[in-house]
């Protein structure tokens, strides 16, 4: 009775649809159609291009981007080798790829005006939507605002945030901790990336948000869910015309209503901070040591103020921030657990360290660093690396000409397999990066992880990289440090896959688990 009517009732909206079916189903081919052209008609030259864009099987490829976007750039990097420029048909555009040095030196120094990071970014992130109406250009052209909240007055604090962001770990891992699923013999089971996320975040919450909403769990959980959601909009986004993105992108971003909650979090918090500064409190870091302070007293214009603005500034930290961090602890966790022989020395050099300055316990964490180094050459959480939209046609120093609309980056995840860049490039090496006598390490300058050079490109160009690198380095730590020295760890199931592809992303299984159990009490700190 209830199958008659359900089968009634699909062929009644079947037959009702049928023309609006038929009439999207035309024109979802004829935009593809004329997108191909688009792409076709843009095409680079000078340059060996990998698959054509065009041919009617190829529409049904752009589905192997979609779910094979990095291997299909691994195989190309390969085949052509190290050194090579070429280009690969993605959804919308060539996306041009190049590990030749000349090439990569004119992508990271070209103006923004032929080599856009906005436009890269606003086609990847759709943030005129995810970042409640955060644009590029006025009133802020260069982005001075973030990078100097982040670069400057954020890293010159971190000595004095540490024990906030120790706090904030501990609290963020127990409270996770007490989530778990026991499954025997003292031993808890996680998801290491929703585990990664919620430690991150709690950190994040409070050094972006500050004390007042920061702590309340409301908003963290409002911070943790929005960054979530980001995600999938834009990529949802991104796999459409963009007309249709100011549908898709809001309906998406309305779902859940973390980004609304986080705006009406932090907005009467923007309008105390600048009543009080009013008054002429115009120094209050000692009392409000967050982002949204530095980015009061960084923003200069009444553009620049405007409270809507400095909230799409916040929450845009708070995405920059999150995502990635998240990303990399979940991949540092699982290369702990794939090589555990590495465990006993870093807990000793923790220990030591510690012990030497208390004050400034990250600062001899020389084995961590290259081991962090190591696991973030091989897992970036990105194939690409500095993505640029070509805006004005561009001749590379390699002779590839490459007219306006497409992409060009650098492979990082595929350049970090170069055997004359790295030797035994396949194989994990916790030491690759250790300076190797401990009177180098005492008086010279070692290799960090917040370094950045051509050859090891993870924060982005060495003329304008990462800016909240020396935060994400030190929080890292700062987990890192209180899992290794109160926990034992290891992974629920070694043969599960621990990551999917989405375009060129490489994103942690949130269904992957690993399992926790307390130290010994005598082990602990
Ligand atoms: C492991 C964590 C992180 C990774 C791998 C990472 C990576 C990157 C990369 C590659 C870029 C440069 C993009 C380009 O020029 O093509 C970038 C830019 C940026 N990052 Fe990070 N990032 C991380 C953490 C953070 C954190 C913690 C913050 C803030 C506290 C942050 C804030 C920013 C900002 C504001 C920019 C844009 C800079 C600009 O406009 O020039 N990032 N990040």
């Amino acid at each position: 009775m209830l199958g008659q009517l359900i089968k009634e009732s699909a062929s009644a909206a079947l037959q009702y649809y049928s023309h609006s079916i038929l009439i999207a189903g035309v024109l979802a081919v004829l935009w593809k159609a004329f997108s191909n052209f688009q792409i076709y008609h843009s095409r680079p030259r000078g340059v060996r291009i990998i698959a054509e864009p065009y041919s009617v099987r190829r529409w049904f490829k752009d589905f192997d981007f979609i779910l094979k976007g990095s291997t299909q750039i691994l195989n190309a990097y390969g085949k052509l080798g190290a050194g090579s420029t070429f280009a690969i048909p993605s959804m919308a555009e060539y996306q041009v790829l190049t590990s030749n040095p000349s090439d990569i030196e004119a992508l990271c120094n070209g103006p923004e005006d032929q080599l856009s990071f906005h436009e890269a970014m606003t086609d990847r992130l759709k943030h005129y939507y995810t970042i409640y109406k955060f644009q590029y250009g006025d009133p802020d052209p260069n982005d001075s605002i973030p990078r100097r909240v982040v670069k400057v007055l954020l890293r010159m604090q971190l000595p004095t945030l540490r024990p906030i962001i120790e706090e904030k770990v501990k609290h963020g891992f127990e409270a996770q901790l007490a989530k778990g699923k026991d499954v025997g013999d003292g031993w808890t089971a996680l998801s290491t990336f929703l585990l990664s996320k919620a430690v991150v975040e709690e950190s994040n919450a409070r050094i972006i948000l500050g004390k007042t909403i920061g702590n309340q769990r409301e908003c963290v959980d409002a911070a943790l869910r929005y960054v979530g959601d980001v995600v999938v909009a834009a990529e949802i986004a991104r796999q459409f015309p963009t007309f249709l993105t100011p549908i898709i992108a809001p309906t998406i971003m309305r779902w859940s209503g973390a980004m609304s909650k986080l705006v009406k979090f932090i907005s009467p918090v923007v309008e105390e901070r600048k009543k009080l500064q009013a008054k002429g409190l115009a120094d209050m870091s000692g009392e409000h040591r967050d982002c949204i302070q530095w980015t009061l007293e960084a923003s200069k214009t009444p553009a620049q103020r405007a409270t809507p603005r400095v909230v799409a500034v916040l929450i845009g930290l708070l995405l920059a921030s999150s995502h990635q961090m998240s990303m990399t602890l979940t991949y540092v966790l699982y290369s702990l657990c794939q090589h555990p022989e590495y465990i006993p020395e870093l807990r000793s050099e923790m220990e030591a360290s510690l012990n030497a300055d208390p004050d400034d316990p990250f600062k001899r964490l020389y084995l961590l660093e290259s081991f962090l180094m190591e696991v973030a050459r091989l897992n970036p959480p990105d194939a690409l690396v500095v993505q640029r939209k070509v805006k004005k046609t561009v001749k590379l120093p390699s002779g590839a000409v490459i007219p306006p609309n497409n992409l060009i980056a650098v492979p990082q995840q595929a350049m970090a397999r170069n055997p004359a860049l790295f030797p035994e490039p396949d194989t994990f090496d916790g030491r690759r990066f250790l300076p190797e006598n401990e009177h180098i390490r005492a008086t010279q300058a070692v290799t960090k992880l917040t370094d950045v050079k051509y050859s090891y490109m993870y924060w982005g160009p060495p003329r304008k990289p990462c800016p909240g690198r020396w935060y994400a380095s030190y929080t890292l730590k700062a987990v890192l440090v209180h899992i290794l020295m109160n926990y034992d760890f290891k992974q629920e199931n070694e043969k599960a896959r621990k990551y999917f592809l989405w375009t060129t992303a490489i994103l942690p299984l949130p269904t992957t688990r690993i399992l926790f159990r307390k130290r010994d009490a005598s082990n602990m700190v």
